[in-house]
């Protein structure tokens, strides 16, 4: 099974130039979890600080036990190892052949043979799709092929969690469900943990198991897919809907002039941009017929409905649809009961004086509980801790 990833209170900044804050969360072991945000929001920065390329001002990154904020550099070179990471353009060496490229880690950190090295590679190439294509030159091969034999390179050393930076950039969208599918099936079959960042709407929407965004240097929310692709929060469905309308702007945030400027313009007929309303919660992808079951997605289901009733409704009405009536059995939940519950509480009970925790999910307009999730950047600020993760019962809870 993939290593858990426990981020507390992450913070970089460079000189004077923030990048994020008090980043917290937590990858469940082997399931794949995605992080959305705008451009330059620092979504690579966080990547090359999980591997300790960039040193984190404060916070903690722990893995298999060891922070690698603060570990000695021997201990840090040794978490490395777990780590397989697909970089945007696949960084593969422009003069090596592909069969090099994906041996040159196992030549670099192993003292393997040549030709134990040799059925590695052929069983990573064979796994990626590029059977026959060893001989090829990086140069020689189109972008979703190198892509993949990135992905292969990554894999040579039995990862347990797997980076990926932008699997769609120069990519169409065929290739990059493709890649998707390639993700899944790979994760099925090692059961590594995964984090991709992506700005790729149908990706985020149809692969992860788990979902965040980074946005205005903090983290608005991350936890099970269900929880960001319902959520009504303004800077979502921006994101999600791809439209000018909204606090995202051109190069920055806007403030609060420009948004009463652009509405007044959209109010007047202006286009913003997006083709339809991207909502709800599509069906996930699954491996491939034949491949095996993704252990990932079978340990999920315990875990997101030991924390279901943190959720907000619209989550858990996802949730508990996603499930087949068995399953439903098995948990002892009902489709239409939470929505029921939510709707009597309302009627009861004067807005307000609602309490939590009482089984009975509160309003949360469509965002996590506040002990669940970083605040919303620009909101109050948050009572100390109020962005961490229950433990062992938030999303990396087991
Ligand atoms: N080594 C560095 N030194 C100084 N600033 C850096 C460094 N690396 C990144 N930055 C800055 O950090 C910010 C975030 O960059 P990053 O590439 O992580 O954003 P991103 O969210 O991945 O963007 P995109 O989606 O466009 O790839 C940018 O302003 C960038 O200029």
């Amino acid at each position: 099974m993939g290593a858990e990833v426990v981020i507390e209170g992450l913070t970089k900044s460079f000189g004077k130039q923030a990048i994020w804050r008090d980043v917290t969360l937590t990858l469940p072991p082997g399931e794949v979890s995605a992080m959305l945000g705008p451009s330059g929001t620092g979504k690579s920065v966080f990547l090359k600080s999980m591997i300790g390329l960039l040193k984190p001002d404060r916070g903690r990154c722990v893995i298999n036990g060891v922070d690698i904020v603060t570990c000695s550099e021997h201990k840090l070179y040794e978490i490395r190892k777990l780590f397989g990471v697909l970089f945007q353009d696949g960084a593969l060496f422009g003069s090596m052949n592909l069969y090099d490229n994906v041996a040159f880690p196992l030549r670099e950190h192993t003292k393997k043979s040549e030709t134990e090295i040799r059925r590695i590679v052929l069983e990573k190439l064979d796994m990626t799709g590029l059977n026959g294509a060893d001989k090829k030159l990086p140069g020689e091969i189109s972008g979703g092929m190198r892509k993949r034999a990135g992905l292969a390179r990554a894999l040579v050393l039995d990862p347990e969690i797997i980076l990926v930076d932008e699997p769609d950039s120069g990519l169409d969208p065929v290739r990059t469900t493709y890649i998707s599918q390639l993700f899944l099936d790979v994760n099925a079959q090692i059961d590594a943990t995964f984090l991709i960042v992506t700005h790729n709407i149908n990706l985020a929407r149809t692969v992860p198991d788990n979902l965040g965004m980074l946005f205005r240097k903090e983290l608005v929310m991350f936890g099970p897919r269900e929880v960001l692709l319902t959520s009504e929060e303004p800077v979502v469905k921006q994101f999600l809907n791809g439209k000018m309308q909204g606090p995202i702007g051109m190069s920055e945030e806007k403030d609060s002039a420009q948004i009463a400027a652009e509405q007044a313009m959209f109010d007047a007929g202006h286009h913003a941009g997006g083709v339809e309303d991207v909502s709800g919660v599509p069906p996930q992808m699954q491996p491939t017929p034949g491949v095996p079951t993704r252990m990932g997605a079978v340990r999920r289901k315990d875990r997101v409905m030991e924390i279901m009733h943190r959720l907000p409704p619209a989550a858990q009405e996802s949730i508990i649809a996603s499930l087949s009536p068995e399953e439903q059995h098995h948990y002892g939940v009902h489709p239409r009961r939470v929505a029921q519950a939510q709707q009597q509480v309302q009627q009861q009970v004067p807005a307000g004086m609602r309490p939590p925790g009482d089984g009975v999910p509160n309003q949360h307009h469509g965002q996590l509980p506040a002990d669940q999730v970083a605040r919303i950047p620009g909101g109050q600020p948050p009572r100390s801790g109020t962005h961490r993760m229950p433990p062992n019962n938030g999303p990396g809870g087991r």
